[in-house]
């Protein structure tokens, strides 16, 4: 251990990266051990203001190296050889497997290679309409507190509608979470992200062998809950690998489309699922357990974030009033007037202040404010040799208010990411979707989603900046301990 603790040091020392002084065993932990979900970010900035923009740091026996400069991000990112994620990522194993977010080496490439044409253009046109259907549910549930005064936490009833539109467009299903909460999955689904959080910020639930011995009811709840999700997960892969079959044998399958006796009249979607059912390795199908472990990580990756998007960004444009009057011009501009016309990719795609809108937002408030990795050879990063066996954090949530790259880092000026000011933008310092080989393979998706959830929500209503102010805090993706408030008043036009 002394020897290993020397060695790490020896290259820290001499690619110029300092941190804060260790101590024996716990080597930084000490340091940690009073931060909570709400402090780390401050914690993260004095460590910046004390050491620079890369430091280096010991947690217990293990040496960490955190990065908020954008040219060392551009070195990890783009690396074909750090693709491999830190140990704080394992938490989520036994929930999504090792589908796409945590798989790594050959199988990580292979399923990438697999993946990537699921989000296809083609694809995701199809899911507009499920954004749209969803996000007019969403509405529809706001209006009773839409009386210009009631303090709406706009956090839980986005939550709900990103897992209507995550479940129709993975699955294929429609869940009703909007309209059922109680639905058995969703409440799963909650209750394993909630207390995954929990867990992502305390050292002692970290370790399954901890957690189960020192938390059981927590633990047994956690495993129910993820059985209870991979049951429900199953059945639908199941009930959608017979009817693909029952499809090809009776000569009415379509690669792309058909039509769904169940939900007559309307054209059957075909949903994320049913691309990679049809997928194959080497000539082979992906089995049920392959596809399972997919799909439970979108339904993971793609709710919570757009929730925490979607949310933040509503909760700006409640605050800057000038900034909501021009999106509202440019909505009805392309919209038009009438509240109950459905959008379509053409209209999303027109709504360019709203694109800048909610690009800002991710900058302020990334939905995904870290990043880690870990290497496992020596690697030259930036000109630095980083030690095998290192656990790397990407401090994007610092990286995206650095007055290098942003002046005036703390204002929301979405004129920044307008099209006068393309190439302005660094794409390494600006990352909430990650870059490079590993990153956000639903980006575009999620961009769609947004867009189609936070116009629809202002064509409906005028947002007020009523209730307390957000509170960052890092809970596996960002969220406030204060809510997300915001008021709401009808729109009459
Ligand atoms: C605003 C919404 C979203 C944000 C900010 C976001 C951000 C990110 C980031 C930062 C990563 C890299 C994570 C890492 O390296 O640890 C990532 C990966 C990923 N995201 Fe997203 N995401 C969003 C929405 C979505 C949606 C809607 C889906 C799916 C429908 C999705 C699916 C994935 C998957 C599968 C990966 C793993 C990719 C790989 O490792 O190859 N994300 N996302």
């Amino acid at each position: 251990d002394y020897l290993y603790r020397r060695r790490q040091n020896g290259f820290f020392e001499k690619a110029g990266i300092r941190g804060p002084r260790t101590i024996p065993i716990l080597g930084n932990g000490h340091n940690l051990i009073r931060e909570s979900p709400k402090t780390v970010f401050d914690l993260q900035q004095r460590l910046i203001n004390d050491f620079g923009k890369n430091i280096r740091i010991w947690v217990l026996h293990e040496s960490g190296f955190m990065t908020a400069d954008a040219r060392m991000m551009e070195a990890i990112l783009s690396s074909q050889q750090v693709i491999t994620k830190d140990s704080l990522y394992d938490m989520l194993q036994s929930w999504l497997g090792t589908g796409l977010l945590l798989s790594t080496g050959k199988k990580w490439h292979t399923r990438r290679k697999i993946i990537t044409p699921t989000f296809h253009f083609k694809i995701l046109e199809q899911f507009v309409e499920v954004f749209d259907q969803q996000s007019a549910v969403m509405a529809e549930q706001l209006y009773d507190r839409a009386d210009g005064k009631t303090v709406v936490n706009l956090f839980p009833a986005t939550c709900l509608a990103a897992l209507d539109i995550i479940a129709e467009t993975a699955m294929g299903v429609k869940i009703n979470a909007q309209r059922q909460p109680n639905f058995p999955y969703v409440q799963s689904v909650n209750i394993v992200s909630s207390i995954t959080a929990e867990r992502f910020m305390n050292p002692i639930q970290r370790l399954d062998g901890w957690m189960r011995v020192f938390f059981p009811r927590v633990y047994r709840k956690l495993h129910e809950n993820i059985k209870s999700m991979h049951d429900f997960t199953d059945g639908v892969i199941e009930e959608r690998r017979e009817a693909l079959q029952k499809s090809i044998a009776d000569g009415t399958h379509q690669a792309s489309q058909s039509n769904d006796d169940a939900d007559v009249g309307s054209k059957r979607r075909m949903a994320l699922l049913d691309v990679l059912l049809q997928s194959t390795v080497g000539g082979e199908p992906l089995s049920n357990e392959d596809i399972r472990e997919e799909v439970d990580t979108f339904m993971f990756e793609g709710h919570d974030t757009t929730t925490s998007g979607i949310s933040f960004t509503l909760y700006l444009i409640a605050r800057h009033p000038q900034v909501q009057a021009q999106l509202f011009q440019e909505i009805r501009e392309v919209i038009g007037d009438d509240k109950s016309r459905p959008v379509g990719m053409r209209e999303l795609n027109e709504l360019k202040y709203l694109e800048c809108v909610i690009k800002e937002s991710l900058r302020l408030y990334p939905p995904v404010p870290m990043i880690g990795r870990r290497v496992t050879q020596d690697v030259t990063l930036d000109g630095k040799l980083i030690p095998a066996n290192t656990n790397i954090i990407l401090l994007t949530y610092h990286a995206l208010r650095d007055p290098d790259y942003f002046p005036e880092p703390e204002k929301f000026i979405p004129e920044r990411f307008s099209a006068e000011r393309k190439g302005e933008i660094n794409p390494f310092a600006y990352t909430p979707f990650s870059a490079g080989p590993r990153n956000c393979i639903g980006q575009k998706f999620a961009m769609l989603e947004m867009k189609s959830t936070v116009s629809k929500i202002l064509r409906h209503f005028e947002l007020l900046p009523l209730g307390e102010e957000v509170q960052p805090q890092m809970n596996l993706i960002l969220r406030s301990s204060t809510g997300i408030n915001a008021g709401l008043k009808k729109r009459v036009y």
